[in-house]
């Protein structure tokens, strides 16, 4: 007996529909990427209403918001917008026009959607940003609008943290508050220890070294930073950052002191996770620590906090403290390698959903 594809089946139940019926679709599971997101443009407005829907995120900035909204409001975005538009300017994709992030999670839905053709099923693949454009809400209801009743969130994130994974699904859940018929949904867990992972930042660590002139002293992990207070509160992605840490170290087989992991990007006055990046970077040729090699795990698309403030503000500040010689990794960003860990993460959550146990 040859097997009818679900979407068949669905259509020969229905037969004709009675008059004003609603269309019927076929049954489809979507998968839903989920990034950051980044501004329209680098400019003052593109740059404010960006940061303001970032920076007025409860998930990010847990201050109280009667002491927040003055800040935020009469300070940061007056001051920020202005040099921050600049540092975007150095990083732009002139040519589309848009931020790094949005390129490249786009090559990265392109690409999984034509890997995952071969697995059975009718599977659309989609993404979207947590803050600005494409908006979460817009693309589920695309997905909706072409039949999918199930829906892969997968916050691309390999930590969990709340100010990442956290609110990129409750943007998600907040989008499916509105629906009369919602999809199913489930939610990628985070991937800071999976084999594929660790094997595929190891292997872009070996192909880096291949091209060097030099041996490096010290390979430096540098994650995003995070309050200090969100690891005291309960949030995993400390413990997750140092296991994605000691785990590459163990598979490239470098040595405890030739390893560290570190925090970039602290915003504000408040104590963050240590140490920081930018201190490290200002101290390690003190400590005859004169040449780096730099790995962002935590970012899966090379951006702002990369490109310009890991490849450009840290890399001039380690210079200028005695540093002879600094390079950086790129991220796994829509590499071979980066395509396969987002594949192995997304076939193992549509396992029933898709693929040969699909019913
Ligand atoms: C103010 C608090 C912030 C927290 C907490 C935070 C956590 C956090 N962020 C990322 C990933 C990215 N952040 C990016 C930019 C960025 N981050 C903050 C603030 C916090 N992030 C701001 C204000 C900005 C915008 C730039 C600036 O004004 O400094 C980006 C880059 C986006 C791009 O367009 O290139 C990424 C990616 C993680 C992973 C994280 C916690 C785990
Ligand atoms: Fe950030
Ligand atoms: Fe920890």
């Amino acid at each position: 007996m040859t097997a009818i594809p679900r979407a068949d089946a669905t259509f020969r139940a229905v037969g004709p529909l009675p008059e004003g019926h609603p269309a019927v679709k076929p049954r489809r599971v979507g998968v839903l990427l989920l990034n950051l997101g980044t501004p329209d443009g680098t400019d003052y407005w593109s740059m404010r209403r960006y940061l303001k829907e970032f920076l007025s995120d409860r998930r990010v900035i847990e201050t109280p918001r009667w002491l927040w909204w003055p800040i935020l409001n009469l300070i940061i975005l007056t001051v920020r917008p202005g040099p921050k538009g600049k540092d975007y300017e150095k990083i732009w994709n002139t040519e589309r026009d848009e931020g790094p992030l949005k390129t490249i999670t786009r090559s990265q839905a392109e690409q999984l959607a034509g890997r995952l053709a071969g697995l059975g099923g009718d599977i659309v693949v989609d993404w979207a940003m947590r803050y600005g454009n494409p908006s979460t809400q817009s693309r589920i209801q695309a997905l909706m609008d072409q039949g999918c009743d199930r829906i892969l969130l997968v916050p691309l994130y390999p930590q969990y943290s709340a100010a990442t994974t956290a609110t990129a699904a409750d943007k998600a859940f907040e989008a499916l508050a509105g629906m009369r018929w919602q999809p199913a949904v489930r939610v990628a867990p985070p991937w800071h220890d999976d084999p594929a992972y660790i094997g595929a930042l190891a292997s872009t660590v070996r192909a880096k070294l291949a091209t060097l002139d030099f041996e490096p002293d010290m390979l430096v992990a540098s994650f995003h930073g995070v309050p200090r207070d969100y690891l005291l509160q309960g949030d995993p992605y400390h413990c997750q950052c140092q296991k994605t840490g000691r785990l590459l170290r163990e598979t490239l087989g470098w040595d405890k002191d030739r390893f560290m992991v570190c925090f970039q990007s602290r915003f504000g006055n408040a104590e963050w996770l240590k140490p920081y990046l930018i201190d490290t970077m200002g101290e390690l040729p003190g400590r005859g620590v004169k040449k780096v090699l730099v790995i962002a795990p935590g970012f899966t698309a090379d951006c702002l906090e990369t490109l310009e403030e890991i490849e450009g503000e840290n890399m001039e500040h380690f210079m200028h403290h005695g540093g002879e010689k600094f390079a950086y990794v790129p991220c796994l960003n829509d590499s071979p390698e980066g395509l396969d860990v987002i594949q192995a993460v997304v076939e193992r959550e549509l396992m029933g959903w898709a693929g040969p146990a699909a019913r």
